[in-house]
């Protein structure tokens, strides 16, 4: 993202030891003289016996847990829940929920939890459905969201409001949330919704509105830097059990039969990796992050070949975005984008089949059997499970307390198992992506035991940028480059050699 006026308005305090707050903006940096009302949840029988409900006003949480003697405290976030205080009278909240970008599971529950938590923890009444994503605001009718009307959607798939991709109009947005009298907009969705959620709240600011803007981060793929993992990534790796178990069966059943399966993530490989670790029948993960070569010494048609000799059958697990490198090379390449503007990739599994089986037919090479499955939007379309129901409703109901507590300007994430507010700049800054110089790559070549299919060139290129990171990592430690110069993250390249995914920091 360009440089924007949030930019120049981070809230970013330090303490004693190196201790940093990279805190969320509040109604009070821009509007003076707000009134505040006790919190509802005070006389609610069911949070009044909790223990210190309300969360204490200076407690934060480390985005690094594992520190050494002499590091510097670090960067903190600040942590979510009730708050003594509250910015909005019940009756006065006029709440709005809108879902972007591709599906995930656990939308629908999410969407029940804001509704279900204005409505039972604060008395909010007043809360509309945006239909369709971002433009929806302005080109479609609004749906009027009960906890009735909520009640079982989180057992259905998808997302009860629809969703879409481009359309991210700011003005026309912020003009119907102002003639509306929409003062609390709940924005669910990916890396995309997370940019369109930023400049809504800058131009909500820049005009002086009382509106909070709140970012729910949604991704299948896993790509949204800083937060432990997103919902419905669980539910996805489940589901995508199922169609790996099919492949194993499959390749088991013929003479040197392969299992080919696609799985999604653009460019981060997290459901591929965690997919084939919890599934211990695959013999091959290819991912976006790690650059592999087809032909010759090293190469994935000898490891092919050396699998089936051992084995007589193989599974491979490919990612969507993994080598789309060696796609654009070998065919024409497309540049063609979204309507949100992400790069619209080739089929790598139908590619990688073909190329497979035309390797094996040329003369001399063995028969083989192979069955390619594309389970993708079947593992992105199913309800989310019972862990990512309850992460769902964390989430939600962190996001509403965020709201009602006159923080704005921010999204609701997981840190270290711990909720907390996560200021729009640091979800935008950069892709989370696999580390394959981290111990769950290791993890998961050695549990495959495929080989890393890397030039000694890449090889070389990957371990420079590690070394470096490691250094960048530390420097980001010590804090000297937080609040205003970290750096913006470069436009994706995905299958770029040079974009191997060093950089990152949760990986679940
Ligand atoms: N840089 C951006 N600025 C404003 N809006 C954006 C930006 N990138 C994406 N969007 C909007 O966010 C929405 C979702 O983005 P998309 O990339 O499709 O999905 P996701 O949010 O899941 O990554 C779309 O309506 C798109 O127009
Ligand atoms: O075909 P669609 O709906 O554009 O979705 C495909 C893309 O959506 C994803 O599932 C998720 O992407 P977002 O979360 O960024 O929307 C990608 O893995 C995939 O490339
Ligand atoms: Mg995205």
């Amino acid at each position: 993202m360009a440089s924007s006026d949030s930019d120049s308005q981070r809230k970013v305090l330090h303490g004693a030891a190196g201790y940093i707050l990279e805190d969320v903006p509040h109604f009070n940096d821009y509007i003076a003289n707000l009134p505040t009302y006790p919190n509802p949840l005070r006389s609610n029988p069911a949070y009044s016996v909790v223990k210190q409900y309300f969360v204490h006003m200076d407690d934060t949480v480390p985005q690094k847990v594992v520190v050494h003697k002499d590091t510097p405290r670090g960067v903190h976030f600040r942590r979510a829940g009730p708050r003594q205080k509250v910015y909005f009278k019940s009756d006065d909240v006029h709440a709005c929920i809108v879902t972007c970008g591709g599906l995930c599971p656990g939308l629908n529950t999410v969407i029940r939890e804001i509704v279900c938590g204005l409505s039972y923890m604060y008395g909010v009444n007043k809360v509309l459905g945006i239909d369709g994503g971002f433009r929806g605001f302005y080109s479609k009718n609004t749906i009027n969201l009960t906890p009735k009307v909520v009640n079982d959607i989180h057992k259905r798939g998808g997302t009860i409001l629809g969703t879409s991709r481009g359309g991210h109009d700011t003005e026309k947005i912020v003009d119907c949330i102002q003639d509306r009298g929409i003062n609390q907009v709940y924005i669910i969705g990916g890396d995309g919704t997370q940019k369109g959620a930023t400049v809504i709240y800058e131009e909500i600011r820049r005009r002086g509105l009382k509106v909070a803007i709140v970012g729910i981060p949604k991704t299948i793929d896993n790509d949204i830097p800083v937060i432990d993992k997103s919902f419905g990534f669980d539910t996805a790796v489940e589901e995508a059990q199922r169609a790996i178990n099919a492949a194993h069966v499959e390749s088991v059943s013929f003479e040197n039969g392969i299992g080919v399966v696609k799985l999604m993530g653009r460019y981060s490989g997290f459901i591929a990796m965690h997919a084939t670790l919890a599934s211990r029948d695959v013999d091959c993960c290819l991912i976006p992050e790690s650059p592999f070569y087809l032909e010759g010494k090293g190469g994935l048609f000898e490891f092919i070949e050396k699998r089936l000799k051992e084995n007589g059958h193989m599974v491979i697990v490919i990612a969507e975005g993994a080598g789309q490198d060696l796609l654009t090379e070998s065919m024409q390449a497309m540049d063609q984008k979204d309507a949100s503007g992400n790069k619209l990739l080739q089929d790598v599994g139908l590619w990688i089949s073909h190329k497979i089986k035309d390797h094996f037919a040329k003369k001399g090479k063995m028969a083989i059997n192979l069955k390619y499955i594309d389970p993708t939007y079947m593992i992105r379309a199913i309800p989310s499970n019972a862990s990512d129901n309850v992460y769902c409703t964390l989430l939600a109901q962190s996001a509403v307390h965020g709201a009602m507590a006159g923080y704005t300007g921010f999204t609701s994430g997981l840190v270290n198992g711990r909720q907390t507010y996560i200021p729009f700049y640091r979800i935008n800054e950069r892709q989370n992506k696999v580390v394959i110089t981290d111990r769950m790559w290791a993890r998961l070549l050695s549990s495959t035991n495929q080989p890393s299919f890397m030039r000694p060139k890449d090889l070389d290129e990957v371990k420079g940028k590690a070394e470096q990171s490691s250094t960048q990592l530390l420097v980001g430690n010590n804090c000297n480059d937080v609040g205003g110069t970290q750096k913006k993250e470069q436009p994706p390249t995905s299958g770029n050699h040079a974009d191997n995914g060093i950089k990152t920091e949760n990986s679940i």
